[in-house]
């Protein structure tokens, strides 16, 4: 790596409250973000609402060659990002380095979708009782002001998968990205504008979701709202605001279910990078491991072997797949779990143990529906196996879940799979794959808690923006 991120003390101002960015890794401070006002959030959201009267109007190949050039800046600070994100929200080099490329992808990919999406025109005649005199032209429109709230696992894709759609449509946009990890909202906000975007389109709210969340979120010149992040704040969100629509993807708890006739050792491998890497802390991560009995032991030491070769310890040393959890707060979270299973009589197999913030890939056995972890979202290292008898308890048990993001199915059989895959109550079902989100045009969404509509880019497109009919009535 060439370029480091260095904190630059002396851009902060005297009259300005800001908050403390810490690291995950050893605590250190890396940065201040401002601790915006009420007032600071009025004058960001009235911006963008003034924004929006031109931004609307503007050609759309002129907003995608400002997406493309922002892809281009993008990787241009590459280095310098990687370091700021492996800072910031720890996060190896690896996974750190994938995210920017895979952002400057998913920015050139919207732009391209954008310029494939029309509208339509449907005739009168189609309907009994009209004629081709009546026609509609259909056509896409922007919503608005689009409020898009990121979490902080992955700072700079999960805030461009809202922002690059939104834009792209010819909204503008407010941004409030998780307090760890703005330091990368910042940066990423820098760099739009830098690429040509015009004053007032994308705007940088930063404070604590606790004291600045309730009035951003019903603020009443917000259009549209885009989140992800925690079940709890998302449900609190959607019962603030009102006649507002709402994408959000949400908690999950997504099961890996092994039939019999799997390749286990295949499976095992799956499961283990599925649910280990940045330390279970991604949406999508493998949760629980629903096994047919009759396969579990086999199935146990595949998962071992796999564990065993995962790399545990500081991303800034060397090249690791499990590293210190996000906050202290996080980590004591899952040694709760971990405590519950146990006293309630799982077995552990590998794991248990904390240094810090910093906890061991842990898998238990034998977990029973009694016990937090095999409910509970840990979005930590911990992952519990429920032993099944058949098919169909695997189903029922992993339908039980409040959640619906995702599942994996691993058998050789096709028709058990779609056996499997048309009962499942989630978004997606993953046949023979660790759970994962992308490829980022597949639509992505969560069920029951796990979210509200579709994002993915032309999804996300289409969801941030609404259709316009203006229907043209010939008179002979
Ligand atoms: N389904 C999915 O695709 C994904 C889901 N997630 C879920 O997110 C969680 C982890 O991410 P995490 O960042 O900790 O989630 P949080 O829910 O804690 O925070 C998400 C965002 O909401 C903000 N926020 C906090 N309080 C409010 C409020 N009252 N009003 C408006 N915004 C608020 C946070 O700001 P601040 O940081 O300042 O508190 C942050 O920007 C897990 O549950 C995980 O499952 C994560 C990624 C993807
Ligand atoms: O927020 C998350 O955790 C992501 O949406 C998951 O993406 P991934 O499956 O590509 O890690």
């Amino acid at each position: 790596m060439t370029q480091k991120y260095v904190f630059d003390r002396s851009i902060l101002k005297d009259n300005i409250q800001y908050v403390e960015i810490k690291s995950p890794i050893d605590d250190s401070v890396i940065g201040l973000v401002p601790a915006m006002t009420k007032k600071d959030v009025d004058s960001a959201v009235w911006m963008a609402k003034e924004a929006f009267k031109g931004w609307k109007n503007v050609p759309l190949n002129v907003r995608a060659d400002i997406l493309y050039k922002a892809a281009d800046i993008l990787l241009e600070h590459i280095d310098r990002l990687t370091d700021l994100l492996m800072k910031e929200v720890g996060k190896d080099y690896k996974s750190a380095n994938s995210e920017i490329k895979r952002t400057a992808d998913f920015i050139r990919f919207t732009a391209d979708t954008a310029k494939s999406i029309h509208g339509e025109s449907i005739q009168g005649d189609t309907f009994s009782g009209f004629n081709k005199d009546k026609f509609a032209m259909v056509t896409r429109e922007p919503v608005g002001v689009v409020l898009a709230i990121s979490p902080f696992n992955y700072p700079i894709n999960l805030a461009t998968s809202k922002i690059a759609p939104a834009l792209i449509a010819g909204n503008t946009v407010v941004f409030k990205p998780a307090t760890i990890g703005s330091l990368c909202g910042m940066e990423l906000v820098k760099l739009f504008q830098k690429a040509g975007l015009p004053e007032g389109v994308l705007n940088l709210v930063t404070g604590k979701g606790s004291e600045i969340g309730d009035y951003v979120v019903s603020h009443t010149d917000i259009n549209f709202i885009n989140f992800t992040g925690s079940t709890e704040i998302g449900l609190g969100i959607s019962e603030k605001v009102h006649m507002v629509p709402l994408l959000m993807e949400l908690g999950g708890k997504d099961a890996a279910i092994v039939l019999k006739d799997a390749n286990l050792a295949f499976a095992a491998k799956n499961i283990i990078a599925g649910a280990f890497s940045y330390s279970g802390q991604r949406c999508t991560a493998v949760k629980r491991i629903l096994v047919v009995d009759e396969v579990a032991d086999e199935l146990i030491g595949y998962l071992n072997e796999e564990i065993s070769k995962l790399q545990v310890g500081n991303p800034l040393e060397k090249q690791v797949d499990v590293v210190p959890l996000i906050s202290t707060k996080a980590a004591d979270f899952v040694m709760e779990l971990i405590e519950d299973a146990k006293e309630k009589g799982a077995k552990l197999i590998v794991g248990g143990k904390r240094q810090g913030n910093l906890i061991y890939p842990t898998l238990f056995d034998y977990v029973t529906t009694d016990m937090r972890v095999a409910w509970e979202e840990p979005f930590g290292p911990v992952l519990p196996i429920l032993r099944v008898n058949s098919v169909d308890e695997a189903i029922e048990l992993a339908n039980r879940s409040e959640y619906g993001l995702q599942s994996s199915v691993f058998t050789e059989n096709i028709t058990d799979a779609f056996y499997v895959a048309n009962r499942l109550e989630v978004g997606t079902v993953q046949v023979n794959n660790k759970t994962e989100r992308g490829p980022d045009h597949f639509p992505f969404l969560g069920v029951k808690k796990s979210g509200i509509g579709t994002q993915g880019i032309r999804y996300s497109i289409e969801a941030m923006t609404r259709v316009k009919a203006t229907v043209i009535n010939l008179n002979h």
